[in-house]
């Protein structure tokens, strides 16, 4: 009979978290054990098995050649039903046959999840794992309801989320989602750092926070210490609300205006800068952040020559787009979502937008998405996303009006954008440099840049709006130069 590792080296690799390729060798590197609540004696262990792929390939020479997965798993007694929800097989373990789940689909792992968070836990490794270790953190004064039933979220996702009912008669009733990070990386997630931090200052622009478990482990890409990182993040669900990308999709697709709402979107992000200037650090502007800033979109655009040789063509007017920029006024670096698009924001009935996935681009390294960054990157990151729709229009059902659609939706964005940021009492010199134009250009190629490498390696059908995007957007911003 199989063990657990030979299970995982054939259900891993079908998995849409799963980053590896043919070349792939996963190697089992510890486990968290977590403590069984309640009464299903068909429990027999909750394991959460760190999976190393040390065959990875690196990208673009920036990230680790090394990729660790945390998959939660259930053993469950031997004849457990085959036909259940994230059923993976059956395996021999300590001594016996037991049938192996996929732990998001198993309420007994998202109660014990649940519980190791609210009880502020500790959980150890197997027997001979004296190292990997996982601890509970709730949010200070977070009340939180029994465990009732569980589900996975729908959807394509980089991470797995898990959404929890708590029972009716309890006064915090408030359904839960804990985002199982896939993939483990030394150093704080952004996503809970920033969040935390933005619902800490009383910020409602995202969801409320409950907690989340942080964890060590033995890693080969850190050798004098464990590595220590975020495993999984616990927040409050917003029932039945939808994100901003169908709402601007539908609109745009029924030839509705989106300019309230993308006016309002500019001000709530404004709003969301504004606080995270407050509480996290800022660097102030030099000459030498700035080339440096510079220096890494001409290090992207070449990367991604390399992988999408079509763009070549657009390489000298690029690298001008970007030189434009050096001569602007930038604005402090500060922290910020990161990788901002119209999928990250939440339209919540009486609450405005929520914002969501503050893990920054998944394709860069840990360490810059931890870094004070510039705020008009979000920005830029948000006008991609109105050509987007106005691109996906184009494709799927050749709208002749979108592209209008998106000029206005975008111009709204940008209006609201500004009269937010003087709300929250930004002026002067900062508010002309987050709204300069050389910059939001330069960084709008920039994240057509990543879009073009995205598509490329995710959905290749969908490469034609970046690249569209990108010699749209050189030839608009030459003819703007040749007009001045
Ligand atoms: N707190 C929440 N309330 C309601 N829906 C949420 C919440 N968090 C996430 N979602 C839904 O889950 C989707 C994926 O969440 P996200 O944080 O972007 O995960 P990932 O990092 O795996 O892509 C979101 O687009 C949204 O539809
Ligand atoms: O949401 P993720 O963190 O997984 O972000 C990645 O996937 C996004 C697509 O799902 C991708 O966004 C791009 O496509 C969107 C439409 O599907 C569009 O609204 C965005 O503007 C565009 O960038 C994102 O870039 C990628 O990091």
């Amino acid at each position: 009979m199989r063990t657990l590792i030979d299970l995982l080296r054939d259900w891993m690799p079908e998995q849409r978290w799963f980053r590896g390729s043919g070349a792939s060798e996963l190697r089992h590197l510890g486990s968290y054990v977590l403590e069984h609540i309640g009464d299903d004696e068909d429990v027999y262990r909750i394991i959460v098995a760190l999976i190393v792929d040390e065959q990875t390939l690196p990208e673009s020479g920036s990230v680790p050649a090394a990729t660790i997965y945390q998959v939660p798993l259930v053993l469950r007694e031997a004849d457990s039903d085959a036909s259940a929800r994230g059923y993976l097989g059956s395996i021999q373990h300590d001594g016996a046959s037991r049938t192996v789940i996929d732990g998001p689909h198993d309420p007994a792992f998202a109660a014990a999840l649940l519980a190791l968070v609210a009880s502020e836990g500790q959980a150890g490794g197997e027997t001979g794992d004296d190292v990997t270790r996982a601890f509970g953190l709730p949010m200070p004064g977070i009340q939180l309801g029994n465990f009732a039933s569980s589900r996975v979220l729908d959807g394509e996702q980089s991470n797995t989320s898990i959404i929890c009912e708590m029972r009716r008669d309890d006064e915090a009733a408030t359904p839960i989602i804990m985002k199982v990070f896939r993939i483990l990386a030394d150093g704080d997630n952004p996503d809970v750092t920033l969040q935390t931090a933005l619902a800490s200052a009383g910020s409602r622009r995202v969801p409320a926070v409950v907690g989340n478990v942080s964890g060590m482990w033995l890693d080969p890409r850190v050798s004098d210490r464990p590595a220590r990182g975020n495993l999984v993040f616990v927040q409050e669900f917003l029932p039945g609300v939808e994100d901003a990308w169908r709402a601007a999709l539908r609109a745009g697709a029924s030839g509705d205006d989106f300019l309230t709402p993308a006016r309002t979107l500019g001000q709530a992000t404004a709003e969301v800068h504004a606080v995270l200037r407050k509480v996290m650090p800022t660097v102030p502007t030099t000459p030498e952040r700035v080339e440096a800033a510079l220096a890494a979109m001409r290090t992207r655009l070449d990367a991604t020559i390399a992988e999408v040789p079509a763009l070549a063509e657009f390489r000298e007017r690029a690298l001008a787009c970007f030189a434009a920029a050096r001569d602007a006024e930038w604005p402090i670096s500060q922290r910020i979502h990161g990788d901002y698009h119209l999928g990250q924001v939440l339209a919540v009935p009486g609450r405005n937008w929520v914002l969501l996935d503050f893990e920054g681009e998944p394709l860069s390294p840990l360490e810059v998405r931890n870094a004070p960054d510039c705020a008009v990157r979000d920005v830029a990151g948000m006008l991609r996303s109105f050509d987007y729709v106005s691109g996906s229009l184009t494709m799927t059902a050749g709208s002749e009006q979108a592209h209008d659609w998106a000029i206005a939706a975008r111009k709204a964005f940008i209006e609201g954008y500004g009269e937010g940021l003087v709300e929250q009492g930004i002026e002067g010199k900062e508010l002309r440099a987050l709204l300069d134009e050389r910059v939001c250009a330069a960084y709008e190629i920039d994240k057509a840049l990543y879009e073009a490498r995205y598509e490329a390696l995710h959905r290749p059908d969908w490469l034609g709006i970046p690249m569209g995007a990108i010699e749209r957007l050189l030839g608009e911003r030459e003819s703007a130069a040749s007009n001045r």
